[in-house]
């Protein structure tokens, strides 16, 4: 199986670019869901929100407060290591379930959506191959207002929570530009997947060589028993 992470700023077009994997065939896992799953009413996560940060986190219907929390988290370094040391293992303990399970019903490409991949860095010995999406801060910046109706300001302390979005550039093995059209960035898509089908056919050919190797080896021994 490729597993395949991806990340990027946030709102630097991570969704939209797992999305176009999706329609070519990978499975996708989107930490973001798996980040909203860990904290329904009643799981571990869950409780801890509602032990360590109080009920008045908790809605009326029981689930987390998330916009009240992101205003909290959001601005408050320690408050937000404290929610990470909460979530993150129950995050990464649901990544991997999912992961085994999308191996054993034989999914080849498994794009893994996950935003704090380098902030972490605990799925990267998982990960055959990294992708950064990327665009400039002033596109992060508007994109992030007008999504989740925020003022300027907010927009970029969100984007400075995390690690630069050029730093991430350096360390991933592919950057995918998402500057320009959505066109653009899908054509950028498809290249990379055709080049990641061939890197698998490259895997076959040497498992198979190898294989080929074994028997003809094992062969060899029972021609030289049979003589002997
Ligand atoms: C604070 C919460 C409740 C806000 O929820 P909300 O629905 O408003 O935002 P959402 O979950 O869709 O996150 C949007 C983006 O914010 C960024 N972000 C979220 N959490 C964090 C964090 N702890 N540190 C840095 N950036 C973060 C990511 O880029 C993410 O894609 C939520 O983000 C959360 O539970 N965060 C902690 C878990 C986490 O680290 N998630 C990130 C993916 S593993
Ligand atoms: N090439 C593009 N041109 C214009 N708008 C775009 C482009 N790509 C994404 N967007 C828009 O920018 C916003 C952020 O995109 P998206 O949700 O894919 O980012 P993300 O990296 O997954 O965000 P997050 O970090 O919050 O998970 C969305 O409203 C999306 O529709």
């Amino acid at each position: 199986m490729f597993l395949i992470g991806l990340t990027g700023g946030i709102a630097s077009g991570k969704s939209t670019v797992s999305e176009m994997f999706r329609r070519l065939g990978s499975a996708v896992i989107d930490a973001d869901k798996v980040a909203r799953e860990v904290v329904l009413p009643g799981k571990p996560a869950w409780k801890k929100i509602k032990q360590i940060f109080g009920e008045e986190f908790i809605l009326d219907n029981g689930s987390v407060d998330r916009d009240k929390l992101g205003q909290v988290i959001f601005n408050d370094d320690k408050k937000r290591k404290l929610l990470n040391s909460i979530t993150h293992p129950e995050i990464q303990k649901n990544i991997i379930w999912k992961c085994v399970w999308l191996l054993i019903t034989g999914h080849q490409f498994v794009i893994l959506d996950l935003p704090l991949l380098f902030e972490t860095g605990n799925m990267l010995p998982y990960l055959t191959f990294t992708v950064v999406v990327s665009c400039s801060t002033d596109q992060q910046i508007k994109r992030l207002m007008s999504r989740n109706n925020l003022t300027r300001e907010e927009a970029i302390n969100r984007i400075d929570i995390q690690m630069p979005l050029t730093q991430k550039c350096h360390l991933a093995a592919a950057v995918i530009d998402n500057s320009g059209e959505r066109d653009l960035t899908e054509k950028q898509v498809v290249d990379w997947f055709k080049r990641f089908c061939a890197s698998r056919a490259h895997w076959k050919v040497r498992i198979l060589i190898f294989l080929a190797f074994v028997v003809l080896w094992g062969f060899y021994k029972f021609i030289l028993g049979f003589f002997r």
